[in-house]
């Protein structure tokens, strides 16, 4: 999606790129994660060189980078900067940026989950905007702590003019996706994200999208 939002053209250095995290040894064997802090599957280190290549290809340079406390999303990140040149580039590890408590799901392998709860029940829990897993988060609860970290310390550095790269996780994006593009609870439920394909929104001076390009579209 392509949103025009003002009459008056965005700063090139108004970056703000987007990235999931690169395939985990719990998305390996398609179990739910959600808080668990499992590490990134050997391909999922190779997913993260590549968009950190694919980054270096359109010629972005960071001037702030953000990740979630878990090390499938800050380990992606490491291999991001170390493609671009930039491992020197401190990492801000915020515990609001991690992926939604899958609850009592964390642990089962989604096909089984299936079987267990019906695939129609999972679904919801998956996509759904308000209903949370037992136990866990919904995607609302857990845009109530992505959100306001965004605004508080995400946007301030866009505002000055700086390139922000954040990775994070499926949902704990999906969530800031959907304010970001004004997606309806409904529109959200068809949105996911791939592992480690770079959002690249260029955003204008009043926090509003300029631009939008999904490297995966
Ligand atoms: O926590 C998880 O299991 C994944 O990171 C995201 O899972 P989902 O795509 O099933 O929501």
């Amino acid at each position: 999606m392509l949103q025009k939002a003002s009459d008056t053209p965005p700063k090139a250095e108004n970056v703000l790129v987007l990235v999931r995290h690169g395939q985990s040894e719990w998305n390996r064997l398609n179990m739910f994660t959600g808080w668990k802090d499992v590490g990134l599957s050997e391909e999922g280190m190779a997913e993260a060189h590549g968009a950190g290549a694919r980054l270096k290809e359109e010629g972005l340079h960071f001037d702030s980078a953000f990740a979630s406390t878990l090390k499938r999303a800050h380990n992606t990140l490491d291999i991001i900067l170390e493609e671009l040149g930039q491992d020197k580039l401190p990492i801000i590890k915020a515990a609001a940026l991690n992926e939604r408590d899958y609850g009592q799901l964390v642990g089962i392998n989604k096909e089984e989950a299936r079987k267990r709860f019906g695939a129609e029940q999972v679904h919801i829990w998956q996509r759904s905007y308000d209903i949370a897993p037992p136990g866990g988060e919904s995607l609302k609860d857990t845009a109530a702590r992505v959100c306001p970290f965004y605004d508080r310390w995400i946007v301030p550095e866009l505002q000055e003019g700086k390139n922000v790269i954040v990775v994070a996780h499926g949902n704990s994006l999906r969530s800031l996706i959907m304010e970001l593009d004004k997606l309806t609870p409904e529109e959200v439920k068809d949105y996911s994200l791939a592992t480690a394909v770079p959002v690249i929104y260029r955003i204008n001076a009043d926090g509003s999208v300029a631009e939008k390009r999904d490297l995966a579209a």
